[in-house]
């Protein structure tokens, strides 16, 4: 009811304290039962031991005793369970005291009264468990609020469109249960309240943007019809943010079918891993798996082989940048990155199907367990129609079915009995409680010492054939890389692959290659995927991870078509969410496909959705015309930024690279007292960053924080961070302040994104200093 003689203000102040207190009452109640848990937990993991029966003194009563642990421990599993979810209440209630809803609605569906709605973070139903209090941000009603200004409206639910009239469109800023402000709007999401979240400090870790997601964000957040979004989004648009949003929005709509680690994110870097990865949790969601393309690569090659990454490879390609031998590195790596070597490795595995897989022989010492010709003629009497994963699933288990045999076969051998002897008492008893683990001995008594002796003879023989039973279980037994090789080996086979039955450019250059790295274990990055890619599928993308249901990428301008044809095999049934900037595009290996083409052309275009954000909300207004002045004209058309003021970037010439460092710590002495918190020392290289970090950390106070930041580091401080362009991708910095930006070392024009992508990571502030001469692609506008 509406109280004439109330101002609004009033009224929603005497609302938000009956809020309030429902949110007591329920933490209270969540309080009482978590303490109960908690005293459950704890006296279990008290009285564990007490409760079980502990007695070693025969093979039947180490069982009992083995029993008894696993259940005292599946009782204090579940104890812990039911503790950890009256916890995650209490953390969700603690953080509804403190800010339940940062917006209210009333709309009337048509031909209905209006309806109050308040939207937060996550939902509040009264005791009644009909009255809802606050409605979680993701709940199809709430996306009127960021869709629709007060006026006609409509929203979608799973089976149609609700339309309707909003009567009132009302911001709050709620803290510590204080209402700070509160202002009705009739922008989408008001402007205000988005000036005053970008004007704050910035974090060392990223924040969540419910309260103010923006229209065209909300679209990416919901969409469920396309199997493939495509995010094309300028620098600092929020596609991260959104892409964030969407993983939370998705695991809330689907939350009976969905889980956390069905979702998986790939992530530029490691630095990056770390920033990003409290804003689910904050928003009461389990973190989505996330990796690094290299880490795919490192799990799936680099125990066995010497991997480059794709930061070295940018390094060497600078470095010999202009040479005949960098010509034809940089056509190598963009010929592997591409649909056609795609398509070309695609045709070779069909070629594959009937012959040409190569196998390795299966030794132990100089016995053959298996030899490479066996294999492969077991592999090709599989009906081609099955498969590759059927037949290397047959495979693998007759081979480990041909290793049991020659366990049994080695039983009276002589190295055998003499191993067993040297066994010692530890060994004894630990084969002992391995076999018995392993479900060895059921009912038997332990009391012959022949029987021993057989046992442990043949424990240490498995002991000793174990690596080679666990590299069949992972599919060593089929040779990769010789199968890779083959095509750079033969002109004739790799003719007949190639889609247009033509050689690449180069492709002798490549041979020889091949044969001086691969030949050595050594693995040029650009061969990397193609070999995961066939190898995976040779395995039949086993244990590859038909589970995952949605696959996120971010900064995918950074992968080759190669790449995105590869992710989309790797995870068939996922829906695909790519987000990027081809104005980021800084790598050799995507610069061909303008940083896009690899994904838009994945999936039908009935079902793919290819989407801009223009707005940057990141920087300043000023910043943003600065660095659209980096681009060439045509690529900046398309970036705008947010109305919001600040100073002009700056260029600031110095004589040498002492200078340059004086100069800086001067600034940053500066910046830090003016309150900035976090500023970004860039640097276009790994090396350069550590030389920064020491001639900064010589001039620097002793209390100023300064980090040299490298590839492991996975948390980013506060205070001065010293770091390398292609570690500072997809964060960002209150301050950034670019290290020598001088025409020598952002000369050509494969810098100008670099720089672009460099000097986009500022919040408020932007200072570009050089030696020499400037960079030419840095506008003349600075102050
Ligand atoms: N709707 C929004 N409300 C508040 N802040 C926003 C919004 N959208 C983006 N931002 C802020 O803008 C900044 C940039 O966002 P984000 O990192 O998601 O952009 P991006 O497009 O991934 O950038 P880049 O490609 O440069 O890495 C972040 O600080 C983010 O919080």
């Amino acid at each position: 009811m509406v109280n004439e003689s109330q101002s609004p203000r009033e009224e929603e102040e005497k609302r938000l304290l009956v809020v309030l207190e429902q949110v007591s009452r329920r933490m209270r109640k969540e309080t009482a039962v978590l303490g109960e848990r908690r005293g459950d937990v704890v006296g279990i993991r008290q009285e564990f031991w007490e409760d079980v029966r502990m007695n070693f003194s025969d093979s039947s009563e180490v069982a009992e005793t083995w029993t008894s642990i696993v259940q005292q421990a599946e009782v204090l599993a579940e104890r812990e369970r039911s503790h950890r979810v009256a916890s995650e209440a209490v953390e969700r209630l603690t953080k509804q005291f403190d800010s339940p809803y940062f917006a209210r609605i009333d709309f009337a569906e048509d031909g209905r009264e209006a309806e109050t709605i308040y939207i937060g973070r996550a939902s509040l139903l009264g005791e009644d468990g009909e009255t809802f209090y606050v409605y979680d941000w993701r709940a199809p009603v709430s996306s009127l609020f960021y869709d629709h200004e007060p006026g006609p409206a409509a929203y979608r639910v799973p089976n149609g469109e609700i339309d309707g009239e909003m009567t009132l469109k009302r911001q709050f800023v709620i803290r510590g249960g204080q209402m700070k402000h509160m202002f009705d709007t009739s922008e989408t999401v008001g402007d205000e309240i988005l000036q005053a979240v970008l004007s704050e400090g910035s974090d060392t870790s990223m924040k969540s943007i419910v309260a103010t997601i923006q229209k065209e964000q909300n679209f990416i957040i919901r969409d469920e019809r396309h199997k493939l979004l495509v995010v094309q989004g300028a620098a600092g648009s929020g596609k991260t943010s959104a892409a964030l949003q969407r993983i939370a929005y998705l695991l809330y709509r689907h939350r009976e079918t969905l889980t956390a680690n069905q979702i998986i994110l790939f992530s530029p870097n490691p630095v990056f891993k770390g920033y990003i990865s409290h804003v689910l949790p904050d928003l009461g969601e389990a973190n989505m798996r996330q990796m690094t393309f290299r880490e795919l690569i490192e799990a799936r090659l680099g125990r066995r082989f010497e991997v480059e990454d794709l930061f070295a490879q940018t390094e060497t390609l600078a470095a010999i940048d202009g040479t005949a031998e960098g010509d034809a590195r940089e056509r190598s790596v963009k010929y592997k990155g591409s649909d056609h070597f795609f398509m070309t490795v695609a045709n070779y595995l069909k070629r594959l199907e009937q012959g040409g897989v190569s196998f390795r022989t299966l030794r132990y010492r100089d016995m053959t367990i298996a030899s490479a010709e066996e294999i492969a003629e077991r592999f090709y009497a599989i009906e081609a129609s099955d498969g590759f994963a059927t037949r290397a699933a047959n495979v693998k288990r007759w081979l480990l079915e041909r290793i049991k045999a020659w366990i049994e076969s080695q039983m009276n051998e002589k190295w055998l009995e003499e191993a067993a002897e040297l066994v010692d008492q530890e060994d004894i008893q630990r084969a002992y409680v391995d076999v018995r683990r392993s479900g060895g001995f059921h009912d038997e008594v332990f009391d012959d010492e022949d029987q021993m002796s057989q046992r442990l003879k043949r424990k240490v023989a498995e002991d000793a054939i174990a690596p080679i039973a666990k590299a069949v279980r992972s599919y060593r037994f089929i040779d990769a890389v010789a199968t890779y090789t083959a095509l750079f080996e033969s002109r004739p086979l790799f003719a007949s692959c190639s889609p247009d039955g033509k050689l690449p450019q180069g492709w002798e250059w490549m041979s020889l290659r091949a044969e001086e790295t691969l030949g050595r274990k050594r693995i040029d990055h650009e061969d990397a995927t193609p070999l995961m890619y066939l190898s995976e599928a040779l395995e039949g993308f086993r244990r590859v991870e038909g589970d995952i249901q949605h696959v996120f990428v971010d900064e995918a301008q950074d992968y080759s078509p190669f790449q995105a044809a590869f992710l989309r095999r790797r995870y068939p049934r996922a829906r695909m969410t790519v987000l990027g900037d081809f104005n980021q595009a800084i790598y050799v290996q995507s610069q061909e496909s303008g940083g896009f083409g690899g994904w838009t052309r994945l999936m039908a275009p009935e079902v793919t959705a290819a989407l801009r954000l223009t707005t940057s909300y990141r920087s300043t207004e000023q910043i943003v015309e600065f660095t659209k002045g980096i681009l060439a004209p045509e690529d900046a058309v398309h970036i705008s930024p947010f109305h919001r003021i600040g100073e002009l970037p700056m260029l600031i010439p110095c004589e040498d690279a002492g200078r340059l460092s004086e100069r800086m710590t001067a600034d940053v002495t500066e910046l830090l007292g003016r309150g900035y918190g976090t500023i970004g020392v860039i640097t276009k290289t790994a090396s350069e960053s550590g030389d920064a970090a020491a001639l900064l950390k010589e001039r620097l106070s002793g209390d100023v924080p300064l980090t040299l930041v490298t590839g492991g580091s996975a948390e980013l401080p506060k205070g001065v961070s010293v770091l390398p362009a292609y570690l500072a991708k997809g964060i960002e910095f209150d301050a950034v302040l670019v290290w020598d930006a001088s025409s020598e070392r952002y000369g050509k024009e494969k810098d100008r994104k670099l720089l672009y992508t460099v000097c986009t990571r500022a919040l408020h502030i932007l200072h570009v200093y050089y030696t020499g001469e400037a960079s030419p692609w840095l506008p003349r506008s600075g102050g």
